[in-house]
């Protein structure tokens, strides 16, 4: 079921096409990727907004604050926004109170946002008596994020997944060495990742070979002030004087080789983004498990011929079984060029709207009928 988009002016339509595009320069990770455009009772579009990652100002609040810089009067302006206005304070305010705060007085959003602790802004809006309606664009903008309201509806972290790679896919020499394979600045781009990110996680095999610090650090070595959660994942013991233990008490064993459990252990400790680094049992089994929602590559134009491969058994004996990824045009985009490498990014194949349109989790964000939400929806 689609809300009506007839209900919509040409001009809300042309805003959400901007809020849409506005998310896309957002990382993915623990928060999704959320688009916002502040309108003029007259259509014109005043200002734009988008969420820069976790900890950052949400769409709506960049926007009006972006319409503040200019000195735009927003009071009785409309705020058209891809996910419905959150109502919690986490390390941000809440939006619906900074919606209300600045005098709009209509708001349309795309889709109910399914978080519970952020659940709850059309309804406050609406006591506040804020004209609100959902539905606009509902398929696109469930699909920019539908990996993360997977993550979400599973209870699990986001997981990325690096690999970081010869062009011939080997991630290390038949001698186990591999650093580095990447270029500096793809190392840049990685520990910038690195700071992102809640969680960082390899296998037992990669401590004992490597013994890396996993820690994020520019590139004079010096540690950022926001550091990730260092897991490595396996059935030995971590040695004592690994150099992944560190000192500040960040370190965690899990000691599993489900992938799942892993994830379901480090959610249990707060952990909503994960990035998975390696070697290659590791990488193969969360994408046999169909657990990554974000793959980054760095491939490097070098030859190895042998060594140890990226990737081995997925599980995939035919072709029909293969796992079809999409480019990902968020964060930066698909393609880039990282010094002298190629940085690849890709979305998982799990499904795209046309497949998780019945999806209960699909129907549970799509609004009853328009008339029905202004009664009951939106929370
Ligand atoms: N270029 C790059 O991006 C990277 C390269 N590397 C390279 O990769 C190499 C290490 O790769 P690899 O040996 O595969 O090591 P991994 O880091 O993948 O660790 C493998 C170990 O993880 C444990 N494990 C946990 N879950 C599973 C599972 N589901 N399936 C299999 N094993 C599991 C097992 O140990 P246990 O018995 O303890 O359970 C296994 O031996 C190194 O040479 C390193 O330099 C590593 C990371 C990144
Ligand atoms: N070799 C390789 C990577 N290797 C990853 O980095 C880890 C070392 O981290 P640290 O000890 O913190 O510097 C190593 O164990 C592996 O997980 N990463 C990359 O981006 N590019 C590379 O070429």
């Amino acid at each position: 079921m689609t809300a009506d988009t007839t209900l919509y002016t040409p001009a809300e339509h042309a805003a959400m096409d901007t809020a849409l595009a506005a998310a896309l320069a957002g990382p993915r990770g623990a928060n999704p990727l959320v688009g916002a455009v502040i309108l003029s009772p007259g259509g014109e579009q005043l200002a734009t907004g988008y969420h820069r990652g976790a900890g950052t100002a949400h769409a709506e609040a960049d926007a009006i604050s972006e319409a503040r810089k200019q000195g735009i009067d927003t009071v009785g302006t409309t705020m058209v926004v891809t996910l419905e206005p959150c109502n919690h304070v986490g390390r941000t305010g809440p939006c619906a109170q900074a919606i209300m705060a600045a005098g709009i007085s209509k708001v349309i959003y795309a889709v109910d946002d399914p978080h519970d602790p952020a659940a709850g802004g059309a309804r406050t809006l609406r006591s506040a008596g804020v004209e609100v309606r959902s539905g606009l664009a509902l398929d696109r903008a469930f699909d920019l994020n539908r990996d993360w309201f997977d993550a979400v509806a599973a209870k699990r972290p986001f997981v990325t997944l690096h690999i970081a790679q010869t062009l011939d896919s080997r991630i290390a020499a038949d001698d186990g060495t591999s650093q580095w394979i990447s270029s500096p600045e793809s190392l840049a781009d990685n520990h910038g990742l690195r700071g992102l990110i809640d969680a960082i996680l390899v296998g037992t095999g990669t401590v004992l070979i490597d013994n890396p610090r996993l820690t994020a650090r520019d590139a004079e070595g010096e540690l950022f002030s926001r550091q990730p959660v260092r897991a490595v994942m396996g059935l030995r013991d971590v040695p004592e004087d690994a150099a992944v233990r560190g000192a500040d008490g960040r370190f965690v064993h899990l000691p599993t080789r489900d992938p799942a459990e892993a994830l379901g252990m480090l959610f249990g400790q707060g952990v909503r983004h994960v990035m998975v680094e390696g070697g290659s049992s590791i990488l193969s089994t969360f994408l046999g498990a169909h657990l990554v929602d974000e793959l980054i590559v760095y491939m490097a134009p070098t030859l190895l011929g042998s060594g140890t491969p990226a990737l081995h058994d997925l599980g995939i004996t035919t072709l029909k079984d293969a796992q079809h990824w999409s480019w990902d045009d968020a964060g930066g985009g698909a393609v880039r060029m990282l010094g002298n490498d190629l940085r690849l990014h890709l979305r998982s194949p799990r499904g795209t709207v046309g497949t998780i349109k019945n999806s209960a989790l699909h129907k549970s964000l799509v609004p009853r009928s328009e008339a029905a939400e202004h009664v009951t929806g939106g929370h």
